[in-house]
C-alpha cells in the first residue's frame, strides 16, 4: 500500500471519527492508539467501523509506534487526538526519536495554551513542527466537519492546511478553518499557543451559552410549571426565528427525549454538572488578563455549585427562601422576557470574551487576531455555532478595531429592546427564589459599562486609608495622592 498522507494518535470518540472524515475527504490514513490492558481501541476500530476501509487500502492500523511512523508520507502529518496533559508529552517522547526534521506534530487535543507553547519551541529546536490546534464539535463535528483553529508553527501550517481546511466544516462554501495569529497588517505569523487559547474561550463561551439555555429551561419549569415537551416547544419556537442556534436545537431534542420506560430522560437526571477544565481555564485567562468575563465566571461557578449537590439537599431544608407564589402574569410575555434575557446575556457574553481573545493574543503570543474571521470559523461545525456568529463577524467587519460588542450599532439596538425585559426576569427569578446567575451577572456587567460614575471612588478612598495606596482626583487624573484620613500619622 502506498504510504498515507497523515497519521492519527487517540481512536477514542474524536480521533476515531476525524479518521474517518479524513478518509471521506480523499486522504489515506494510518491510525494509531496505546494498547493498554483492558482498552483495545485500536483493534476494535480496526474491526468493526474501519474494517472495510482496510480492506480498501484507504487506513492503515499500527499496533506500535515506529511502524506507524514509517507507513506515512514524509514530511509525516500525525494528528494527536488524546487526553491533554501529560499524556501529550509521554506520546512526544515516544514520538521524537522516530520522526524526522520537518516532520509535523498537531495536537487536537483540549491542551493548554502554555503547554502548546512550550512544545511548539522544544521541538522547534528540534527541527520539528509543532501546531496546537483547537478543535471543535464533539462527536458529529469530528465525523462531519469541524470547526479547527490552528497556532503554532507557520511553517507547519503550511504542509497541514488543505488537509485541516478538507475536513473542517464550510458556510457559505469557507471552510471553517484559517490561520490564527497574524502580524499587525494581517499576515500570518507562527502564533505557538494561540490555536489552544482560542479554543480554551470558545469553551468558556460555550460553557455560558449552555448557562443561558440550562437558566431558560428552569424559569419555565420552576416559575411557569412547565414540562420538558413544552419548554422544547418553546426553544424550537425561538429556533424557527431564524436563530440557527446548534446548541438550542440540541436542547429542544434533548427535553423531548424520552427513556424506555416512555418518561422524560431529562427529569431523572442528576443535577451535579461536571467539567474538564477549560471553562475554568477560560477564567483563569481572564483573572490574568484583567478582562470581566464575569458570565464566563458565573456559569463555571455555577457548575461548581450544582456539583455540591448533598449540601445543597442539607441547605434546602435550613436556608429560608420565599414562600412558593404561583406566577400569576401575563405567561406568553414572560416567554417572550426569557428570550430576551437569553438574547442580551448572549450579547454581553460575546463581548467579554471577544474582549478576552483581543487582548490575550499580542500580550501571550505577540500576535493579532482577526475577529470577523474568527466568527466565520466558529459559525459552523463547532458546539457554539448560531447565526448570532454573523452579527460578531459584521461587527468587526464594520470596525476590525471594535473594542466591545456591545457598543457595536446592531448589538447595541439589540440591548435597547431587550433590556427591560431582561430586567423583569431577574427581578421575578429573585422574587421567586429561583436562581439566574449568567442573566444577572450580565445584567450587572451591562448596568456596570454603561454607568458614567461607579462607587470606584470609595473603593479606592477605603484602599489608601488602610494601605496608603494612593488616589487620583477626578481633575487630575495621573497624579497619585495619598490623603491622612485619620489626622494621626504612623511613626
Ligand atoms: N469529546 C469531545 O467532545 C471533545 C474532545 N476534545 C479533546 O480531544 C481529545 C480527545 O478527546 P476524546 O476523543 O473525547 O478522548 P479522551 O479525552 O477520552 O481521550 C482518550 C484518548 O487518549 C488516549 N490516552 C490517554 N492517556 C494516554 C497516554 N498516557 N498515552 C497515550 N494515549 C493516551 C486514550 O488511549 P487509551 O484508550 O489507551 O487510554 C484515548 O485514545 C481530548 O484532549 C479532548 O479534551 C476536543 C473537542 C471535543
Ligand atoms: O471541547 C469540547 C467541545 O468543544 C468538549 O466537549 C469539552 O471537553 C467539554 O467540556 P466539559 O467536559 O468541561 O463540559
Amino acid at each position: 500500500m502506498d504510504k498515507t498522507d497523515i497519521g492519527v494518535i487517540g481512536l477514542a470518540v474524536m480521533g476515531r471519527n476525524l479518521a474517518l472524515n479524513l478518509i471521506d475527504n480523499g486522504f489515506l490514513v494510518s491510525v494509531y492508539n496505546r494498547t493498554t490492558p483492558g482498552e483495545r481501541l485500536l483493534q476494535d476500530f480496526l474491526e468493526n467501523d474501519a474494517k472495510h476501509l482496510v480492506s480498501e487500502g484507504k487506513l492503515v492500523g499500527s499496533f506500535n509506534l515506529p511502524s506507524f511512523v514509517e507507513g506515512i508520507k514524509p514530511p509525516r502529518r500525525i494528528l494527536l487526538m488524546i487526553s491533554a496533559g501529560p499524556p501529550v508529552d509521554s506520546v512526544i517522547a515516544e514520538l521524537v526519536p522516530v520522526l524526522e526534521q520537518g516532520d509535523i506534530i498537531m495536537d487536537g487535543g483540549n491542551s493548554e495554551h502554555s503547554d502548546t507553547t512550550r512544545r511548539c519551541r522544544a521541538l522547534r529546536n528540534m527541527g520539528l513542527h509543532f501546531l496546537g490546534i483547537g478543535v471543535s464539535g464533539g462527536e458529529e463535528g469530528a465525523r462531519h466537519g469541524p470547526s479547527i483553529m490552528p497556532g503554532g508553527s507557520l511553517e507547519g501550517w503550511l504542509h497541514t492546511k488543505n488537509i485541516l481546511q478538507a475536513i473542517s466544516a464550510k458556510v457559505d462554501g469557507k471552510p471553517c478553518c484559517s490561520w490564527i495569529g497574524t502580524d499587525a497588517v494581517g499576515n500570518p505569523t507562527s502564533s505557538e499557543g494561540a490555536g489552544h487559547f482560542i479554543k480554551t474561550v470558545h469553551n468558556g463561551i460555550g460553557y455560558a451559552d449552555m448557562q443561558l439555555l440550562a437558566e431558560a429551561y428552569h424559569l419555565m419549569k420552576d416559575l411557569l410549571s412547565m414540562g420538558p415537551p413544552d419548554i422544547a416547544q418553546v426553544f424550537d419556537s425561538w429556533n424557527a426565528e431564524n436563530l440557527e442556534w446548534r446548541l438550542l436545537e440540541n436542547t429542544a431534542e434533548i427535553l423531548r427525549f424520552k427513556d424506555e420506560f416512555g418518561e422524560y430522560l431529562i427529569d431523572k437526571i442528576r443535577d451535579a454538572a461536571a467539567q474538564k477544565g477549560t471553562g475554568k481555564w477560560a477564567v483563569i485567562e481572564a483573572a490574568n488578563a484583567g478582562i470581566p468575563a464575569n458570565v464566563i465566571a458565573e456559569s463555571v461557578f455555577a457548575r461548581f455549585v450544582s456539583a455540591s449537590k448533598d449540601e445543597r439537599l442539607a441547605a434546602s431544608t435550613q436556608l429560608v427562601g420565599p414562600a412558593f407564589q404561583k406566577f400569576v402574569g401575563d405567561r406568553i410575555t414572560m416567554m417572550d422576557d426569557i428570550k430576551k434575557a437569553v438574547q442580551a446575556s448572549k450579547i454581553v457574553l460575546y463581548a467579554q470574551g471577544f474582549m478576552l481573545l483581543q487582548e490575550g493574543l499580542p500580550r501571550l503570543f505577540g500576535c493579532h487576531l482577526n475577529c470577523a474571521d474568527l466568527a466565520q470559523m466558529w459559525r459552523g461545525g463547532c458546539v457554539i455555532r448560531s447565526k448570532f456568529l454573523d452579527h460578531v463577524k459584521n461587527a468587526f467587519v464594520l470596525d476590525p478595531q471594535l473594542k466591545n460588542l456591545m457598543m457595536d450599532e446592531y448589538f447595541s439596538r439589540t440591548l435597547a429592546d431587550c433590556q427591560l425585559a431582561w430586567r423583569r426576569v431577574t427581578v421575578t427569578a429573585i422574587n421567586h427564589g429561583i436562581p439566574t446567575p449568567a442573566f444577572c451577572s450580565a445584567l450587572s456587567y451591562y448596568d456596570s459599562f454603561r454607568c458614567p460614575r461607579l462607587p470606584a471612588n470609595l473603593l479606592q478612598a477605603q484602599r489608601d486609608f488602610y494601605g496608603a495606596h494612593t488616589f487620583e482626583l477626578l481633575e487630575r487624573p495621573g497624579v497619585f495622592l495619598h490623603n491622612d484620613w485619620t489626622g494621626v500619622k504612623p511613626k
